[in-house]
């Protein structure tokens, strides 16, 4: 398909800008194992895109494909205006990629990590050790830049990762689970590095197994299931995709419990918790209603909870056993 056919997105003036990604119909399959069965991605530039999905749910060879490491047995992609098979160098002169498959070297020092890298993208001298000095300084490194790596903590390392990515100054940066088996402390200051990056305009893919940095980052959540998008859209749209909002009703007397369920419709009775559910937004208004029927019929609840959906349930109800069928992506643009 020509690349004038692919999707784009429209800025405030109506000019069509490239999208930093696109694909269409991407496949994957190693042996008789189908990876990739037809995914479509449409990331505008300057924003934050996460792919959600559990282990093995293909996330990796997403990025492999987008970032030209390997290609796709079929399907289209097209990554900072270049297509990813007919144009491979332009993609990786674009793209900077930190994650599973680290460049860093532990035999050296973090400094002399930044000067290899300097040496690959053909930096000046002078002007690589000031890059690199100022990278190793914004990402906390600079204490421990005369050390080598292999001494560095798992945070560090990721911390290191990613300023050698950014020597090339790329303006699309493949996060390949950026936060895994960090700390929650490393966790939140990783999350603050890409929030930097992306104030600077750059555009960010990200792919995580976590629910919470998804929503803490992304502007657009993909869920991956199975080798294809089940879903996708911002936080908020996705979790408007499931029913679960719900208040529960807990009782300490059996027969405050028996008379609840009475007076209340639609309710799913627990008995050995002698708790009641009900479907609801949580609003004020159904809360009300609610609390009305159980005044009216002189009940009073020991404990009263309201759940409303968050993307733990998305991801559950879209990639769980049983889950519902793949969503058109219309449903939630
Ligand atoms: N080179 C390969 N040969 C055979 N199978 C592979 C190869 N690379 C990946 N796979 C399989 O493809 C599936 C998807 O792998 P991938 O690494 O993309 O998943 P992922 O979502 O990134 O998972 P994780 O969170 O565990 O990294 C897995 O079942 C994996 O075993």
């Amino acid at each position: 398909m020509p690349s004038s056919v692919m999707p784009t997105s429209s800025q405030g003036d109506g000019h069509a800008s490239p999208p930093a990604v696109s694909a269409l119909g991407l496949r994957k399959s190693y042996g008789d194992k189908t990876v990739l069965d037809g995914i479509d991605l449409h990331i505008p530039a300057g924003s934050v895109f996460a792919l959600l999905g559990p282990n093995g749910a293909g996330k990796t060879t997403v990025v492999k494909i987008l970032s030209t490491l390997i290609s796709a047995d079929s399907g289209q992609a097209q990554v900072a205006g270049h297509d990813v098979a007919a144009s491979p160098d332009g993609v990786r002169a674009a793209i900077g990629v930190t994650g599973q498959f680290s460049a860093v070297d532990g035999l050296i020092t973090g400094e002399e990590n930044m000067f290899l890298m300097a040496d690959l993208h053909h930096l000046p001298k002078s002007e690589g050790r000031r890059v690199a000095a100022d990278l190793l300084e914004r990402f906390d490194l600079t204490e421990a830049a005369k050390k080598p790596a292999s001494t560095y903590s798992g945070g560090m390392k990721r911390r290191l990762d990613l300023a050698m990515t950014l020597v090339g100054d790329p303006r699309i940066i493949f996060l390949d689970e950026p936060t895994t088996g960090l700390d929650p402390r490393s966790r939140h200051n990783m999350w603050q590095i890409i929030r930097g990056l992306v104030s600077d305009g750059v555009t960010v893919f990200l792919t995580t197994q976590y629910l919470e940095e998804a929503d803490e980052l992304a502007d657009r959540i993909a869920v991956l299931s199975d080798g294809r998008i089940a879903a996708q859209g911002t936080a908020d749209e996705l979790k408007r995709l499931i029913p679960g909002g719900h208040v529960r009703l807990r009782f300490e007397d059996p027969r405050g419990y028996e008379a609840a369920a009475t007076a209340l419709r639609d309710v799913t009775r627990d008995d050995d918790a002698l708790a009641l559910q009900l479907p609801s937004d949580g609003s004020q208004r159904e809360l009300r209603a609610i609390l009305d029927r159980l005044d009216a019929a002189g009940i009073e609840a020991d404990e009263l909870t309201v759940h409303t959906p968050d993307l733990d349930d998305v991801f559950f109800a879209l990639t769980g056993p049983g889950s519902v069928p793949h969503q058109p992506k219309e449903n939630v643009r």
